[in-house]
């Protein structure tokens, strides 16, 4: 299926995914502040919580069942005119014609094991995200989702990986900047 991203908006939108812990935030948090142009970063779970949409909350597993509708009617406003870094564990409800970039971030699952258990997470959603860092999960979504020259994995496990990382999704910007010129 082709790419269908919008030729009418000059700002991007970028998603970060990548199982929990992966270091979604931090990435999207350090290439909103060193974009060449303006970027919001939206935590599309703090969105979740703040805006209710969620059908309800699992206690066990302490996580939400997000409304998918009423998140997508929230996104469809604000992604609209570009300029977003969507921020989410997973991507495959994002339709493709919204999204321009999708970064998957990947870490040794050892690694991500002591990121989630500093979250205080119950040990069996410790286990199920490890399983889903093995699996590959989320990198299989976004491949089934998006086509592939669209479709970016990257290990972030270091600061050095943090940095490359940002500063290439930051090249990555530049050029889509010259290839879609304000009208
Ligand atoms: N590339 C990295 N280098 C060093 N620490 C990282 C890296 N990526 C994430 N971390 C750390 O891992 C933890 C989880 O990162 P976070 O960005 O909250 O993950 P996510 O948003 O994917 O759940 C944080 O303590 C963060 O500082």
């Amino acid at each position: 299926m082709a790419a269908a991203s919008s030729t009418s908006r000059n700002l991007p939108v970028i998603v970060i995914t990548g199982t929990p812990g992966t270091g979604k935030s931090t990435h999207a948090q350090l290439l909103a502040g060193e974009s060449p142009v303006p970027l919001k970063h939206i935590n599309v779970g703090e969105l979740v919580k703040e805006h209710h949409l969620y059908e309800n909350y699992d206690d066990d597993w302490q996580s939400y069942t997000v409304d998918e509708d009423r998140l997508l009617d929230e996104l469809e406003t604000l992604v609209a005119d570009g300029g977003v870094i969507l921020d989410w564990h997973s991507c495959e409800l994002f339709p493709e014609r919204w999204i321009d970039l999708v970064v998957v971030l990947r870490c040794d699952h050892t690694l991500l094991w002591e990121r989630l258990e500093k979250r205080n997470y119950p040990l069996k959603k410790i286990q199920e995200n490890n399983e889903a860092e093995i699996m590959q999960v989320v990198l299989e979504e976004a491949r089934d989702s998006y086509a592939p020259e669209i479709v970016v994995e990257l290990k972030s496990e270091g600061s050095d990986d943090l940095e490359s990382n940002v500063a290439r999704i930051v090249r990555w910007v530049e050029a889509w900047q010259r290839d879609h010129p304000s009208s």
